[in-house]
């Protein structure tokens, strides 16, 4: 790092982590640093760490609090999808006695909700991709040139009607087992797609449905007039976030039979 820069926040974190942890305790966490170093080969230094550290930070917390919010904002919208969302949770609950690992991945419903939401509202709208060697459309006359930037425009193609009919309805059962073989590959990426797609992809899965099952259980929940109607999303951030925010009316469930 430029000693004359002021280090950032995620620096600095990242420092205090590694040098006290990994470097002076010398303790599991150590050895296994280490040993990853050592197997693939690469050395990090301070601002590699302090980068991977800042894209799991980016990456891995705004993507799925959005998605959560986006789900319960649509389901406050369905009532009848709330509630069948609410009895598979129940069902589960009741199956594996509490919120275990086997009830998080038998939530097929809650899956299509996650996913249609996803559609809709893609996390990260847009992604990119630098091209590596010349390439000719196939059947146009358009060339990528090589060290072209091209833009992959999900939110564009997940809404767009050739693909997905009635694009601004939300409907789970596109993504239903019958329904989600006839989706085109690469019509919907709300992970991106490829060898650099999403790391966290199956942990922002779980944490979704784990946080999603608490609420539904406890809570239910309605569109609040202030959310204002149509949802207009800011233009200038790298995560999809609506302008005003999401506001949802929230009651406790006191009788769970309900
Ligand atoms: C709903 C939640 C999430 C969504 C929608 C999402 C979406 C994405 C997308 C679109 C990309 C770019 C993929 C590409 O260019 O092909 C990406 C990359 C990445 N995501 Fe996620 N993500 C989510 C959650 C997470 C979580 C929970 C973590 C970590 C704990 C994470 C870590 C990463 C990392 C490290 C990359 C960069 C991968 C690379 O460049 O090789 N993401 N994510």
């Amino acid at each position: 790092m430029n000693t004359n820069e002021q280090p950032t926040h995620i620096y600095c974190l990242a420092e205090k982590r590694v040098v006290t942890h990994f470097f002076q305790k010398k303790d599991c966490q150590c050895i296994k640093f280490h040993l990853f170093q050592h197997t693939i080969g690469i050395k990090l230094t301070m601002e590699e760490a302090a980068a991977q550290a800042f894209i799991f930070f980016l990456a891995g917390f705004e993507t799925t609090s959005t998605t959560i919010s986006f789900a319960l904002f649509e389901m406050a919208q369905n009532d009848s999808i709330q509630q069948l969302a609410r009895e598979e949770v129940r069902r589960l609950f009741e199956k594996h006695e509490g919120l275990t690992y086997e009830a998080v991945t038998e939530m097929g419903y809650i899956d299509t909700i996650l996913f249609e939401t996803m559609r809709k509202y893609p996390p990260a709208p847009v992604f990119l991709r630098k091209c590596t060697q010349t390439y000719k459309i196939p059947n146009t006359e358009v060339y990528i040139k090589e060290g072209q930037s091209v833009l992959i425009p999900c939110y564009g193609l997940h809404r767009d009607p050739e693909y997905f009919p009635d694009p601004d309805v939300f409907d789970p059962e596109r993504f239903s087992a019958e329904n989600k073989s006839k989706i085109w590959d690469y019509t919907y990426m709300p992970f991106g797609d490829g060898p650099r797609n999403c790391i966290g992809m199956r942990f922002a899965m779980i944490q979704a449905k784990i946080a999603l099952s608490i609420i539904l259980k406890n809570l239910k929940f309605n569109l609040s007039k202030k959310t204002k109607l149509p949802l207009t999303m800011e233009k200038k951030g790298i995560i999809l976030a609506p302008i005003g925010g999401l506001w949802l009316d929230i009651k406790p469930i006191r009788d769970q039979s309900t």
